[in-house]
């Protein structure tokens, strides 16, 4: 079974303003709200592409209950924990570019904290755990590293999607995938990323810590993928980009599903690649239709 954790999800409230003036009432044109947080949205890709997922994390409050009921009516399987306080709001403000504004979160006490840890000691050689997003400041700094510790020991597979702060305590973890973008792996090494040589060569130094697979995204300028067997660079497919939040979850739920269903890397890469620029072009995420109509666009090289 594959789990995603998202310690801090959120609803992500899409605001169209026509052309956005900051110190005035601005009206928006349209609105919508989505149940986000990165784990969140690899579930909901995943189950878009018939993948079983089971969602964990926290949940509270109003918002809390409108993501709950919008996983169930999707028929995605969520065994998140319940807290007291509401789970956040992130503001998406879309008037020519985006803009983002999200929430801190609420609070997690030890008690929940341990009955999470709980949870992924359960998960066995056959499971995988997608580790995604932001940690409220609650929550131990090392928390993704104590579950990359408990998924090694019993072997299951760990996925970690997060900022460089938190991926630099992850260094040295065995994984399965990471996918940072080109700013967070230069942050992770502390260097300014200017050329595909230079990611390329971090993306390496990444994988010699002991992470299987490293994708590196680069908006629409296209990715890297490095293993041990395989270095490419994907072109992404052109198309009117309508929407980022949530590209980079799409790439690794992409990864995921296409890895579990072919065990082909090549494959994987693609099918990943395609499903973040599906996400880019629609307005939510990507449809399982629009990914498979965007396959045949993506180019890999070797480099
Ligand atoms: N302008 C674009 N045109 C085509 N594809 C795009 C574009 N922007 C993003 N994508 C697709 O989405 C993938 C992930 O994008 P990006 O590098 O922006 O991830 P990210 O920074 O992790 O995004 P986020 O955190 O917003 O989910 C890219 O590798 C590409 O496949
Ligand atoms: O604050 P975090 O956890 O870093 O990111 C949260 C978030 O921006 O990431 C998702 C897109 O990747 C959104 O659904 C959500 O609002």
């Amino acid at each position: 079974m594959n789990y995603t954790c998202t310690l801090n999800p959120s609803i992500d409230y899409i605001m169209h303003v026509d052309a956005f003036r900051a110190g005035d009432l601005n009206r928006a044109a349209n609105t919508a709200y989505f149940a986000g947080g990165k784990g969140i949205n690899v579930s909901r890709l995943l189950n878009r592409l018939d993948v079983e997922t089971t969602a964990l994390g926290y949940l509270g409050g109003f918002t809390g209950t409108f993501i709950r009921e919008t996983l169930e009516s999707a028929g995605i399987n969520h065994q998140f924990i319940e807290i007291n306080e509401p789970t956040r709001v992130n503001v998406k403000l879309k008037s020519g570019e985006e803009s983002e504004i999200n929430g801190p979160g609420p609070s997690i006490t030890k008690e929940q904290l341990a009955l999470l840890l709980e949870q992924i000691r359960n998960l066995g050689k056959d499971d995988v755990l997608v580790a995604a997003g932001n940690a409220p400041s609650s929550v131990p700094a090392d928390i993704y590293a104590r579950m990359a510790d408990i998924c090694e020991k019993n072997g299951t597979r760990f996925i970690a999607d997060t900022s460089s702060a938190a991926l630099q305590d992850l260094i040295g973890k065995r994984m399965f995938l990471v996918k940072p973008n080109h700013h967070e792996l230069g942050e992770l090494f502390h260097t300014t990323i200017s050329s595909i040589e230079d990611i390329v060569s971090y993306a390496r130094k990444l994988h010699e810590t002991g992470i299987e697979n490293v994708i590196v995204s680069m908006g629409g300028e296209g990715a890297i993928f490095v293993n041990k067997y395989h270095a490419w660079k994907a072109e992404t497919p052109k198309g009117t980009v309508k929407n980022s939040v949530g590209a980079g979850d799409s790439m690794v739920a992409g990864f995921l599903a296409a890895y579990e269903k072919t065990t082909n890397y090549e494959q994987a890469f693609t099918y990943a690649v395609a499903a973040g620029s599906a996400t880019a072009f629609s307005d939510d995420l990507g449809e399982r239709q629009d990914i498979e109509n965007l396959v045949s666009q993506v180019r890999l090289t070797s480099i």
